[in-house]
């Protein structure tokens, strides 16, 4: 079992650190551990921001774990070459099509919400957000129009086979849930859209018993604080779901609590290839203080050890020991806490 480690920029190797210690703890045989460079660090040493080596060590894996990639110094960098390339590069390379994120209240933990206790109790939904098209990888560039200034410009654009993929992804994943399919777009004004839900219905109909409904984005956001607990799973496009996401974030607790797997239809001699990562970014406000959760990082090496090693029962045994640690009190800032980020990850450890 071969995982590469790529800790990257800012709170990255803070919160890797301790996703590294609970790994370690498991001591599962034959399983060996690279590192690797990725983002602002990278470009750093080698001049770019995802170099060959991090790319090709990523392939020969079963799975990587990525901490975070972004430094405000690299800002004025052209594009090619920001941090924040190494994660785009590595999904696109690897196919990472499927990305889900799972947001889900802790027991007893209502409090750390945003939201009203009552309306966080019940989060339980899973995010699947198309990781590899959209405006994200659509053609860009800069020209000037004619009264001489200067005009930004990203392609929108979906092709029906890739809103396939993915719809099969989330009812997929609706059929061994509450069978319920949210797709998220902006269907009354994008062209994008519309070939999303028809897309979208289309593939409804080989699930007969998940039931299909639509929503438009801008009350999605709406429904996401006003009735959480009518979501189950949502599948919307990349750029939707990156934003939607930070937002159930909020909901549960805190950015710090979301994991994420990034997969692609690559299966390993264990499971499915994938990429783990924590949903948030650097932290450039908090990082070397010893701030950072580590909890969504912990989090995503469980999900890791789930789909990519098929150890479901160390996966939920990670799961436990963080949500025991948070209902013990260990909280880092973000939560309203005291403890550093070492501190969390030692509770971790102690009740694995
Ligand atoms: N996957 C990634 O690596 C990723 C994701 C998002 C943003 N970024 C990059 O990160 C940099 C900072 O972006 P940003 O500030 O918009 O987003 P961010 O997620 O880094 O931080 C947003 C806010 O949440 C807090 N926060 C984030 N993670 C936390 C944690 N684990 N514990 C406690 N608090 C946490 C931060 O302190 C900050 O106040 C940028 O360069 C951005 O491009 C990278
Ligand atoms: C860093 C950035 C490219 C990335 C994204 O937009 O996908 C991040 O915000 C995320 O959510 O993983
Ligand atoms: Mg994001």
């Amino acid at each position: 079992m071969k995982i590469a480690i790529f800790p990257g920029d800012g709170i990255g190797p803070e919160v890797v650190e301790q996703a590294r210690r609970v790994l370690a703890a498991l001591s599962l045989p034959g399983l060996k551990l690279f590192e690797g460079d990725v983002g602002a660090c990278a470009y750093r040493r080698h001049g770019h921001p995802l170099p060959a080596e991090t790319l090709q060590m990523a392939k020969a894996a079963d799975a990587v774990l990525l901490g975070a990639v972004g430094d405000p110094e690299c800002d004025g960098l052209v594009r090619e070459l920001r941090p924040e390339q190494a994660i785009l590069g590595l999904r696109k390379e690897l196919e990472l099509f499927a990305n889900l994120r799972p947001a889900k209240s802790f027991p007893n933990l209502e409090h750390l919400s945003a939201l009203k206790p009552d309306i966080a109790r019940s989060i339980d939904c899973l995010i699947v957000r198309e990781l590899t098209g959209d405006v994200y990888f659509g053609e860009k560039g800069r020209d000037r129009n004619a009264s001489g200034d200067v005009v930004g410009w990203d392609r929108m654009a979906y092709d029906a086979s890739e809103v396939r993929r993915i719809a099969h992804i989330a009812f997929d994943a609706a059929r061994g849930r509450k069978r319920r399919v949210l797709s998220v777009d902006k269907a009354n004004v994008l062209e994008t859209s519309r070939v999303w839900r028809e897309t979208m219905i289309e593939v409804a109909e080989d699930y007969p018993k998940v039931t299909l409904a639509h929503m438009y984005v801008d009350n999605a956001a709406m429904q996401l604080v006003r009735d959480p607990a009518a979501i189950d799973v949502l599948v919307t496009g990349n750029l939707f779901g990156d934003i939607l996401s930070d937002q159930a974030s909020a909901c549960v607790g805190s950015i710090g609590l979301m994991a994420s797997a990034s997969l692609g239809a690559r299966k390993t001699e264990f499971g499915t290839f994938g990429l783990y990562e924590p949903i948030h970014g650097s932290a450039p406000d908090i990082a070397g203080q010893g701030l950072a959760n580590p909890s969504a990082t912990i989090l995503s090496l469980a999900m890791l050890l789930r789909h990519s090693l098929g150890l479901e029962s160390e996966a939920s045994r990670i799961e436990a020991a963080v949500e025991e640690t948070l209902n013990a009190g260990v909280l880092t800032r973000d939560l309203g806490g005291e403890a550093s980020t070492r501190e969390v990850g030692d509770a971790v450890l102690a009740r694995l």
